[in-house]
């Protein structure tokens, strides 16, 4: 775990002509053999929902052969944050720089604005400076830094299959004081990916799993991974509002 903060931390501190090589998914595809892409655009999103990120998308089924012949590879100290980054799903880097006089004044400015995930869960690793915070009954209740401890996120996916018996939680992270070191997170959000992520089809789950209870109807219309992130991009992922869509 302290690992893989310090690999990101390594990786932020780069000189500029090192981490912002990738740029484009193409750029660091063919540098690194997994797609990176940045998050950082502001075109279709609200202040707040931006910061300095890279996902990771490890291929389903990396095939070594294509990897060799992908180029002379990263500096060694990219290649080490990449390793020790790899792993199944969708992860994240976000780094976010304290701020001078920084408090909640700031947290629709700057951070992450209030979201839910569009995942079945997400599992989080957060750095030791703090800043994430959840909604718990209309009031935003920090959620501090456990050393060895990860965050684990139910998702938008996870409430439409549950048919509300479990609720996603909206969260948000907001800057720290200054006198904190920048914020580093990695966070791998665990959905459909791949050819299932368009073709399969996901509904609420008859709950009475049990047989002792009649189902409750159906709260949601099916939908597939793909339909809902794109619903959820579109809308700028603030709030939960992808997840109403999709309520019947
Ligand atoms: O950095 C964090 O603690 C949370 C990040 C997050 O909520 C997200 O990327 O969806
Ligand atoms: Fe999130």
């Amino acid at each position: 775990m302290s690992g893989m903060l310090e690999a990101l931390r390594t990786f932020h501190e780069e000189p500029a002509d090192v981490s912002s090589v990738p740029t484009t998914r193409g750029t660091w595809a063919a540098v690194s053999g997994t797609t990176a892409t940045s998050t950082c655009s502001t075109r279709r999103r609200p202040p707040g929902a931006t910061r300095s990120t890279w996902i990771w998308r490890r291929p389903a089924r990396p095939r070594r052969k294509s990897r060799r012949r992908a180029g002379p590879g990263p500096p060694p100290e990219i290649a080490g944050a990449r390793r020790r980054l790899r792993g199944r799903g969708q992860r994240r880097r976000p780094l976010l720089p304290a701020v001078p006089g920084a408090g909640d004044s700031w947290s629709t400015t700057l951070g992450k604005t209030r979201h839910s995930d569009p995942s079945f869960l997400t599992v989080l690793l957060q750095d030791g400076v703090g800043g994430l915070q959840v909604l718990l009954g209309g009031r935003w209740v920090r959620v501090p830094p456990v050393p060895g401890a990860f965050v684990v996120n139910i998702g938008d996916f996870l409430q439409l299959m549950s048919n509300d018996k479990f609720k996603s939680v909206e969260h948000r992270v907001v800057a720290v004081d200054a006198g904190a070191p920048p914020r580093v997170s990695v966070a791998c959000f665990f959905r459909p990916r791949g050819a299932a992520a368009s073709t399969r089809v996901y509904g609420p789950i008859p709950t009475d799993t049990l047989g002792t209870k009649p189902p409750s109807p159906p709260r949601y219309r099916s939908t597939t991974a793909v339909e809902f992130i794109n619903h959820y991009m579109g809308k700028g992922h603030v709030s939960k509002s992808a997840l109403k869509h999709f309520r019947i």
